[in-house]
């Protein structure tokens, strides 16, 4: 079965569209897990257990893994999260030249979908683009305030070049495995991307710590009800505050603080999470 109706069947079940970002950033990681063999896993496995009631996927961005024990926590968490049948979109931001890129597209072996970068062309996405049941979505407009210094410059037809590598994107969607990354901090590109592309599903990341607009990421996100709106640290380490609150109530009182505390508040945030943008779904 495709990706795509997949992620539909999942959203359908789950009844969300949230993307849970698995970034396991090692210095926010709670100190009573930092014994474990593999901390980034023990943590992760926390926040899967929390929260994937509310997952349409997972998000694992690679950059937080890129080590031997990053690469075996990966591991063990895309599996885990297969076991709570929840698909995982592997944020690595790949493409080569073809027999590089052809290594880097073995990482489709383990994850669902993954997330690729445009700027070497069509042969460098091309292994990704073939695989017919994983998905591959392009970064378009991404969310930071520097992706501007390329994405926005006016091609010689007048269109800026974000639209282009959306319309690329179309063209190379030939078996039904294409989606965009267009972040939710530009809800006027959103808006006229879905335009242009009306049934290219995105991943909206971008909501909360970077400030994006969540309706413009629903309204415009989804595709025939297909699409992600990513939050990472906004529920992951949802947590913190109820861990340093917990700290100087049990400083103040007695009490018990079994240091999962993190895990719960992840939980209560990617359902808040779903409710917000469950408003905005048809
Ligand atoms: O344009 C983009 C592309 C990817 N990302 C990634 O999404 C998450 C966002 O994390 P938050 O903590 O919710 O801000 C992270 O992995 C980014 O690398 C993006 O933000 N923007």
């Amino acid at each position: 079965m495709n990706f795509f109706d997949r992620l539909h069947d999942r959203i359908r079940t789950v009844d969300s569209v949230v993307s849970v970002g698995l970034d396991p950033d090692l210095s926010r990681i709670p100190d009573h897990l930092r014994e474990h063999d593999l901390p980034r896993w023990a943590f992760n496995r926390r926040i899967i257990d929390a929260t994937h009631e509310h997952a349409a996927v997972y998000k694992p961005n690679a950059a937080f893994y890129e080590d031997s024990d990053g690469w075996r926590a990966l591991r063990e968490t895309i599996a885990y999260a297969h076991g709570k049948n929840v698909p995982v979109l592997l944020d690595a931001k790949r493409a080569d030249i073809g027999n590089t890129t052809r290594q880097y597209a073995q990482l489709l072996e383990t994850a669902d979908a993954i997330t690729v970068n445009p700027y070497m062309g069509r042969d460098s996405l091309q292994p990704f683009l073939a695989d017919e049941e994983s998905g591959v979505f392009i970064l378009c407009r991404t969310s930071n305030p520097g992706g501007a210094d390329l994405q926005d410059l006016e091609l010689e037809t007048g269109e800026p070049l974000y639209e282009r590598v959306a319309a690329l994107a179309d063209l190379w969607n030939e078996n039904d495995n294409v989606g965009l990354v267009v972040g939710a901090t530009k809800p006027q590109e959103l808006e006229e991307l879905r335009e242009q592309v009306p049934d290219l599903p995105f991943l909206v990341p971008g909501i909360g710590a970077q400030g994006g607009d969540a309706e413009a990421a629903v309204e415009f996100g989804l595709a025939n009800g297909v699409g992600l709106v990513n939050s990472s640290r906004g529920i992951i380490f949802a947590g913190e505050d109820s861990e340093a609150q917990s700290a100087s109530d049990s400083r103040a009182a007695e009490p018990r603080d079994d240091g999962e505390q993190f895990a719960n508040a992840s939980g209560q945030a990617a359902k808040r999470l779903k409710k917000r943008l469950n408003q905005y779904r048809d």
